[in-house]
C-alpha cells in the first residue's frame, strides 16, 4: 500500500465537515493515510492571551524561546487531540504524535532571524510505518527536535512535505482556498503550476503569506521524488476521493507542465 500525506491547515480545521474525516478513514482501506496538521490561528489566539506579539514573515512565524512551549501546548495538546477525536468519531483508530516522538523530525534552526523555527534535516519514518502497518492513522503535529534536544517550531506545510518526500507519498495540502489564485483572492485558480513557475509567482506577489510555505514545501518534496502535490479546499465535497480518482480539482504542483492554466475556482 502507498502512503498519502494530508496536511490540514489551521485556517479551516475546525470547519472541516465530518465527511472529510470519513473520507480519510475510508481511504485507509486502500492506502496508508498520515495527517499532518497546522494550527496557526489557535497558536496566535493563545499567544495573544499570553501577550506575545505575533510576527509572520513569508508565512513563517517568528518564534522566541518563550513561545515554543505555547506552540507545543496548542499543537500537540488541543489541536492534535481534536483531529484524533474527529477521526475516531468517523470509526478510525488514530494516534497523535509530534515530530519530537521517536525523533520523527530532526531539524536545525532555519534562520537565526526566525528564532526557534526548525528546518527539517532528517525524517525517521519508522514509527509512522509501524503505526500504519498496525492499522492506525498517525496524526502529526509539526514540531521537531534539534541535535541538542531542543524543541523547534516547524511550519506544518514544511513538515508534511518532508514526511511525504521520505515516504514517496502522495501529498495533499488542504486549506481554506480552492487552489492557487491567479491574481488575488477570489480570482480564478490555476489547475496546474510547474516548478519553474513558482519563483516568479512569489516574486510578483501572486503567491503570498501562508501560500508561500505551501508551495515551497511542495517544490522540495517534488524535487525529492514526490510526483505532485495538490492544494485543495477542505470544504470541497468529497474532494479527497474525487481527486484521488483522477478528477482535476484544486491546484496541482508538478515538476513540468505546459505552464499555467487558469480555471474557475468555483468548480
Ligand atoms: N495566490 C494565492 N492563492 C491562494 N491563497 C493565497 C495566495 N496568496 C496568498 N494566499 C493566502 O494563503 C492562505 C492559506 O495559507 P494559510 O492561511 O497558512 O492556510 P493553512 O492554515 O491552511 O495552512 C489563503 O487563505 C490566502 O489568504
Ligand atoms: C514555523 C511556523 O510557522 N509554524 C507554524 C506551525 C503551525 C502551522 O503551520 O499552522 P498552519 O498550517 O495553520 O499555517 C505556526 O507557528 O503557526
Amino acid at each position: 500500500m502507498h502512503y498519502v500525506v494530508l496536511k490540514v491547515g489551521g485556517s479551516m480545521l475546525d470547519q472541516l465537515p465530518q465527511s472529510f474525516f470519513e473520507e480519510v478513514v475510508q481511504l485507509s482501506q486502500d492506502a496508508y493515510p498520515i495527517i499532518v496538521h497546522g494550527g496557526g490561528p489557535a497558536i496566535t489566539s493563545m499567544l495573544q492571551v499570553l501577550q506575545h506579539e505575533t510576527v509572520f514573515t513569508d508565512g513563517v512565524r517568528v518564534t522566541t524561546k518563550g513561545m515554543v512551549n505555547t506552540v507545543e501546548m496548542v499543537l500537540s495538546g488541543k489541536v492534535n487531540k481534536f483531529v484524533v477525536k474527529q477521526l475516531q468519531a468517523a470509526n478510525g483508530l488514530a494516534v497523535g504524535i509530534s515530530g519530537v516522538d521517536a525523533k520523527l523530525l530532526t531539524c536545525r534552526i532555519y534562520n537565526e532571524d526566525f528564532g526557534y523555527v526548525g528546518e527539517v534535516e532528517q525524517v525517521d519514518a519508522q514509527l509512522l510505518k509501524t503505526l500504519c502497518g498496525a492499522g492506525y492513522i498517525p496524526v502529526v503535529s509539526p514540531l521537531g527536535i534539534d541535535e541538542g534536544g531542543e524543541t523547534l517550531n516547524i511550519n506544518g506545510d514544511e513538515a508534511a512535505a518532508a514526511i511525504a518526500a521520505e515516504l514517496s507519498a502522495e501529498l495533499f495540502l488542504i486549506s481554506d482556498v480552492p487552489g492557487i489564485y491567479s491574481s488575488g483572492i477570489g480570482s480564478s485558480i490555476y489547475d496546474a503550476v510547474s516548478l519553474e513557475d513558482i519563483d516568479a509567482l512569489i516574486e510578483s506577489g501572486v503567491i503570498a503569506g501562508g501560500m508561500i510555505p505551501k508551495v515551497k514545501g511542495a517544490c522540495r518534496a517534488i524535487r525529492k521524488g514526490v510526483k505532485r502535490a495538490i492544494i485543495l479546499n477542505g470544504l470541497e465535497r468529497n474532494g479527497l476521493s474525487r481527486s484521488l480518482s483522477g478528477e482535476s480539482i484544486g491546484t496541482t504542483i508538478r515538476e513540468k507542465g505546459s505552464g499555467i492554466h487558469a480555471s474557475n475556482g468555483a468548480k
